[in-house]
């Protein structure tokens, strides 16, 4: 007998060994997606991870009911990579699997299923399909299994999938996810008439006078097809006229099925040459790949990193491989797009959180059929992709904290699972910063990675100037306007006087960061988190950044009962209003997660802007990155302070890549451009290293300090993170397995801690960090910890906790 073992795209341990029936075991083999019945008689969508003979102990395994997607399945080099990804981040193989799936593969026991408000064509049906509907037809909802029993079949899903392709039925749960061809129908002549057997036609059709117009508005069309819907239009006719028509031959109609992906015309592929600059770091980057995996690209804001990439692409191309361009952020992902398609037309797919899961799906599809794309631009999740003949992957902004995913597991970093990724397909990487992260300069220091470096910008326009405005001493005098100092007002005002734009950054959504009362200077909190609300003025409402939740604004204090609650620190929103009534007449747009509620949002922002149809831009980090636009002449840093003084031990570390990038934004193209950074705290050593501009000696300032305290790069951490409803229980549950980690790590092992949020949806939340120094082995220290954790579980009282283990976190 043949089994196979399932992975299944839920949180358990695991995998499952199914019984392969003898029909399938053909079709059955590593990688390929089943369905398979699970717990509760419930259907999943599961993946084979190995075929084998092997009879499991202990239990009866059920069998596997079928295969579910024939055009998509995993190689054996990508299983490998779901099995490394689970393995070293401590990840359930379900979790991995789902967070590399497109949901509507994963088709999760579609309980619920109903019919569309589509006409039914019956002969388009076999007979079991007919009787389906027909089963379906008497009542609205109905599930699968009854109506299995019903009809005494067995695979009832297979039917569904079938009628789901033709656009008959809906699934409750999951109307939207599961995977539907996108179709059109088309209007043609049933056949080829000639002019005798049209005349013929016409007399006949002379007693049904609807019927004989709308052929003959047809034929004066002197169309051979024409889309359904502009044909119904156009000739003025109803579908019932229409599907007269069809049924007496004359007329057919034609389902297309059209692809989602976007078709771009393929224009004149235009590549700018290279600088002499350019051209040097570009064969020094192919020279390094002949004896390194991986290669840093370290070049300075507007240095035409960009344009760099694009030539290695091309290169890679034209040998036959596949080149992943990964990005950390879909905002960027817009302006990258129209440059590459300038040069590869519709040779890219694209791949990001913001698109449609139906398209997702599609370009899965693509990536496994015989046509795949060569190059593939996407974010964090693109490295689950499948990948035929991988080249290169270039990871841009490698050292962007996007690229780690936090919640949920796995909590992955996108840039080491693709240096992984690349070593198992025998690909290179190149990795491109201004300001890498201190693991990648650490590598380049011991020899691992190769460096390329560029120190000026294209075409030789200066760095941007920057200024400090002392916020602290401007407040002292009363003299600032709002949010702004009388230094950025003024460089500001002179800026769009001059028709050049300018880039607000700050670093908070919504109006207000918190609420504050007057009296006894409790902030205004959320009900689950240990943190302060934010204040969004157009909605009127408070909302949580942790768990989203809502209330209505009060004004008195809750807390002691006298004194108002004040809005303090502004945020976008804020400083946007503030714009508008300190400089009138100024459009002014806003990007943040709250105002880019869709990709179609982040395009029009960014093309108003280009065009200059708006002349400021406020928003969060997601103006700050990777942006390109010409006429931007001023950046202004509306409150540095704010992630300078943040609790954690990189938090320098990003303020200082946040500065660079976002102050990289001003003076890209003729004119050297300004940055005003507003600051009360003017003596931190970070505006100091900042105003050099020199990445080396804040590096070898910094890691210092890092490596005496033994932090990353010098060393790894894993966090443990434990969730309880109750401080007592949680505080035990934590000392407990500190101590137990303590008797084989010894020191290694800090906390446990309250971290930065000591409440979140109302879980209490304790950390315990392990430090594991270069050179002992972080795979045993992972299994030992594993194995201590399955201990805390097994035990008594373990149910309520949560156990959230994060490797490399960051
Ligand atoms: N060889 C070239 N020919 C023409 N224009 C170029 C060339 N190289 C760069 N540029 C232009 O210079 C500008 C900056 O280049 P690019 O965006 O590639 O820099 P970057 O290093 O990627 O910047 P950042 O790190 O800030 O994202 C762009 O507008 C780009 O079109
Ligand atoms: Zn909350």
């Amino acid at each position: 007998m043949k089994f196979v073992d399932v992975i299944i795209p839920l949180a358990v341990e695991g995998v499952f060994t199914y019984v392969v029936p003898e029909i399938l075991e053909e079709k059955i083999r590593e990688g390929v997606l089943v369905i398979v019945p699970f717990v509760g008689n419930k259907k999943y969508t599961g993946l084979v991870c190995r075929v084998h003979s092997e009879k499991p102990l202990g239990y009866e395994a059920k069998v596997l009911e079928d295969l579910a997607e024939e055009d998509i399945s995993f190689s054996a080099l990508h299983l490998r990579f779901l099995e490394w990804v689970a393995a070293y981040y401590m990840a359930l193989p379900g979790d991995v699997l789902r967070a590399a799936l497109p949901i509507i593969f994963r088709l999760e026991s579609f309980t619920d299923i109903t019919l569309t408000e589509e006409d039914i064509d019956f002969t388009d049906l076999t007979e079991n399909e007919q009787a389906f509907v027909r089963f379906l037809r008497k009542g609205e909802y109905t599930a699968l299994r009854e109506a299995e029993k019903y009809l005494k079949i067995r695979n009832g899903w297979r039917l569904v999938k079938s009628l789901l392709n033709k656009g008959y039925l809906q699934v409750r749960e999951t109307i939207d996810e599961a995977f539907k061809e996108k179709t059109e129908k088309w209007i043609k002549w049933a056949r080829n008439f000639n002019e005798a057997e049209l005349n013929r036609v016409l007399d006949r059709l002379k007693r049904a006078p609807v019927q004989y117009q709308m052929l003959c508005k047809w034929i004066e069309t002197g169309e051979e097809e024409m889309e359904k819907h502009r044909f119904l239009t156009e000739g003025g006719g109803s579908a019932a006229i229409l599907k007269a028509l069809c049924d007496k031959n004359i007329l057919a109609q034609e389902e297309r099925v059209v692809s989602r992906l976007d078709v771009v015309p393929v224009q004149e592929q235009v590549c700018h040459a290279l600088s002499v600059i350019q051209q040097q770091a570009f064969q020094q980057i192919q020279y390094h790949f002949r004896v390194k995996e991986c290669v840093l690209l370290q070049g300075v804001t507007s240095s035409g990193k960009t344009e760099i990439y694009i030539h290695l692409i091309r290169e890679y191309i034209a040998r036959g491989k596949q080149v992943l361009y990964m990005l950390p952020e879909i905002a960027l992902t817009v302006q990258i797009i129209k440059r590459l398609r300038r040069v590869f037309g519709d040779t890219i797919g694209i791949y990001h959180s913001g698109m449609p899961d139906q398209v997702r799906a599609e370009l899965w599809k693509k990536q496994c059929s015989t046509d795949p794309y060569p190059v593939v631009l996407g974010v964090r999740s693109s490295v689950f992709l499948p990948f035929q003949k991988l080249g290169l992957i270039i990871v841009d902004e490698e050292h962007d904290s996007s690229y780690k995913q936090k919640e949920p597991s796995p909590r992955y970093q996108g840039r080491d699972a693709a240096i992984m990724l690349a070593k198992m397909h025998r690909a290179k990487v190149l990795l491109g910063s201004a300001t890498p992260s201190f693991e990648t300069y650490y590598n380049i220091k011991n020899g691992k990675y190769g460096y390329v470096s560029l120190t000026s910008r294209y075409g030789d326009i200066l760095m941007p100037e920057i200024q400090f405005a002392d916020v602290a001493e401007y407040r002292r005098k009363k003299q600032m306007k709002g949010s702004f100092s009388p230094l950025l007002y003024r460089e500001m005002k002179q800026v769009l006087e001059e028709g050049k734009q300018v880039i607000l950054f700050q670093n908070r959504r919504g109006y207000s960061a918190y609420m504050q009362c007057d009296a006894c200077g409790a902030t205004l909190k959320c009900d689950h988190c240990d943190v302060s609300m934010t204040y969004y003025k157009q909605r009127d409402i408070l909302s949580c950044r942790y768990c989203g939740s809502i209330k209505k604004p009060e004004e008195l204090c809750g807390e002691c009962g006298k004194g108002h609650y004040r809005l303090r620190t502004p945020g976008t929103e804020k400083i946007e209003e503030e714009v508008v009534r300190l400089f009138p007449g100024v459009r002014v747009a806003r990007m943040d997660m709250e105002a880019m509620n869709s990709r179609a949002k982040y395009q029009s922002v960014i093309d108003d802007f280009e065009q200059g149809k708006t002349q400021v831009l406020v928003g969060t980090q997601m103006v700050s990155k990777g942006l390109d636009f010409e006429n931007v002449k001023l950046v202004g840093v509306m409150d540095a302070d704010s992630m300078v003084n943040f609790p954690d031990f990189r938090a320098e570390e990003r303020a200082y890549e946040m500065l660079m990038q976002v102050s990289g934004r001003s003076g890209r193209k003729g004119q050297r451009g300004l940055v005003v950074i507003q600051t009360a705290d003017l003596q931190n050593r970070i505006y100091k290293l900042l105003f050099r501009q020199d990445y080396a000696t804040f590096y070898a300032e910094l890691a210092e300090e890092r490596q005496n305290f033994a932090y990353p790069p010098f060393c790894r951490l894993i966090s443990v993170e434990i969730r309880h409803k109750e401080v007592v229980a949680l505080r035990s549950m934590a000392n407990q397995l500190a101590s137990r980690l303590r008797e084989q790590l010894g020191k290694r092992v800090c906390g446990p801690a309250v971290p930065e949020v000591g409440r979140i949806g109302g879980m209490y939340r304790l950390q315990i960090i392990i430090k594991i120094e270069q050179g002992a082995s972080f795979s045993k220290v992972k299994a030992f910890l594993k194995q201590e954790l399955a201990g805390l579980q097994k035990g008594k009282g373990f149910s309520g906790f949560r156990m959230i283990c994060d490797v490399d976190p960051g």
